[in-house]
């Protein structure tokens, strides 16, 4: 029995340009009030997930910043796993390396991160792998299609999504998990339904139990309907 369904946010209820899918929001909805709890899941900020929480209406319950942060409900405990400060170090040597190059990182949302370091696409991933790798730096590079973040090895959605079922009294296995890129693969493996949308990397569909049809907010709103069948049968 799926009793939490757990989603990625940016390129799994929004379109690529970030914008929500309202049919999204309104499977979101109909899971609430059938007293299935649906928990955020997300590379953004604390701050962006509670108002995203508080507009869509869920009660609150976050993974954010990649698993570097998550809460149960608006007023449980922040917990933090990741480790900044390593990040930070980490971004301070590929800023200077593309500054070398001519190339600017433009941070998002800097003063509202607990645990990552979040900045633009406009350099490669891989390169930045290569330059943390030959520094010896024990920091994970992840490209989510919308920005690129630094993470603690060992700190993900997937640890967050164990930890959080674990405050919740469930099994991982009482989770469904859906998402669209390479920061969501150890929460879909974690969970016990792992589900990508149709516009994710080979990467992440390899690692999803089911794959939608339709890609984006539409192939959410059709995984839902596929694994709870009785709430959407009118
Ligand atoms: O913050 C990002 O880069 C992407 O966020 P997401 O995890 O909701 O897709
Ligand atoms: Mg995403």
């Amino acid at each position: 029995m799926l009793k939490t369904l757990v989603t990625d946010v940016d390129g799994t209820i929004t379109d690529r340009r970030r914008r929500i899918n309202t049919a999204a929001v309104e499977t979101i909805r109909t899971l609430v009030d059938a007293g299935i709890e649906v928990v955020l899941a997300s590379g953004n900020t604390v701050c962006f997930m509670d108002g995203l929480c508080k507009m869509v209406g869920t009660d609150g319950t976050i993974i954010g910043e990649n698993g570097g942060v998550y809460r149960r409900g608006f007023s449980g405990t922040l917990r933090i796993p990741g480790d900044q400060e390593v990040c930070r170090e980490a971004f301070k040597v590929l800023n200077d390396y593309f500054a070398g190059k001519g190339v600017e990182l433009e941070l998002y949302s800097a003063q509202y991160r607990f645990a990552d370091v979040a900045f633009a696409r406009n350099i490669d991933p891989d390169e930045a792998r290569a330059i943390i790798r030959d520094h010896g730096l024990p920091v994970r590079v992840l490209d989510t299609g919308f920005a690129i973040h630094l993470q603690t090895p060992g700190v993900s959605k997937g640890t967050a999504l164990v930890e959080l079922a674990r405050e919740m009294g469930l099994s991982p296995s009482e989770m469904m998990a859906v998402g669209d890129s390479e920061n969501d693969i150890e929460m879909l493996e974690a969970a016990g339904i792992g589900v990508a949308v149709r516009n994710a990397p080979v990467r992440t569909l390899s690692a999803a139990d089911w794959v939608s049809e339709e890609g984006y907010g539409d192939g959410f709103v059709e995984a839902v309907k596929k694994y709870y069948p009785y709430l959407f049968s009118r």
